[in-house]
């Protein structure tokens, strides 16, 4: 059945709700922690981290994260009626890349940093985790996104457009995806047509095979990590990111 406008409507103010109500920081938040940056010897005391340490620092942080991308999942309207085994599968691939679009949110560009730990910092202060390359492709990412300052309804909407994605793999019930993902598809062109921004459409698409890279590359960081420090992994990482990106 077409889905009707109404329903549309409906569709996206749960989602948006769902958002709010799973984002740790209001915007207005963010707007006052933007400028808390570390000192140069906070910096310093990062960069002193082992590279296990600074590791699972991270992997903490990021959990932190994904908890609330988790969250906002089970309250996407055509999530929770999917079998057990889809939602894991779409948690697998797509809470990274949900935790990676929100993180724009969370990013100053005008002194190119972004939350950690409590105030803002910049790329050289995960020196220490040896992954240069993985640094600079998310800040470049949060960077490029942050740019296009999307509303927190856009933003709502493009994240359960990204973890309702009926290609991923190890997917049961392709159809039942593609059809929930279909009615969150009209939201999003219908916010965007509302909002006069329907060119957003085409950049924010562009943007998802960037992202799709970027998971790619944490993931192929965090074997390369695991390789060099098994017990680390094993035993001090938290038990949600290795079941999502292990
Ligand atoms: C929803 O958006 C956000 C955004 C940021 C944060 C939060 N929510 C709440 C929790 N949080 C806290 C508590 O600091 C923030 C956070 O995790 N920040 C942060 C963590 C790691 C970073 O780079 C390292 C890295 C990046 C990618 C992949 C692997 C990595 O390392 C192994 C950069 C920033």
């Amino acid at each position: 059945s077409y889905p009707t406008s109404l329903h549309i409507e409906e569709l996206s103010a749960s989602i948006v709700r769902s958002h709010r109500e799973t984002t740790q920081y209001r915007p207005e938040e963010l707007q006052a922690l933007r400028w808390k940056v570390f000192s140069r010897e906070e910096i310093h005391a990062y960069q002193s981290k082992s590279v296990d340490e600074m590791w699972q620092h991270c992997a903490l942080r990021l959990t932190d994260a994904v908890q609330y991308v988790v969250e906002f999942a089970k309250r996407i309207p055509g999530f929770r009626q999917l079998g057990q085994n889809d939602q894991i599968a779409l948690l697998k691939s797509g809470s990274m890349e949900v935790v990676l679009v929100r993180m724009s949110r969370m990013f100053n560009t005008e002194n190119n940093t972004v939350f950690f730990d409590g105030k803002f910092a910049g790329t050289e202060l995960f020196k220490s985790l040896a992954c240069g390359d993985l640094i600079a492709a998310v800040f470049d990412f949060a960077h490029n996104l942050c740019a296009l300052r999307l509303t927190e309804q856009q933003m709502a909407v493009f994240t359960a457009l990204v973890l309702l994605n009926a290609d991923r793999p190890c997917l049961e019930d392709r159809e039942r995806v593609q059809r929930a993902r279909r009615d969150v598809e009209l939201a999003l062109s219908h916010i965007l047509h509302r909002d006069n921004q329907e060119s957003l459409l085409h950049k924010l698409y562009q943007r998802v095979q960037v992202l799709k890279s970027l998971c790619a590359l944490h993931i192929e960081k965090l074997r390369w990590f695991r390789q060099l420090y098994p017990l680390t992994v094993h035993s001090l990482f938290p038990p949600l990111y290795k079941e999502l990106f292990g």
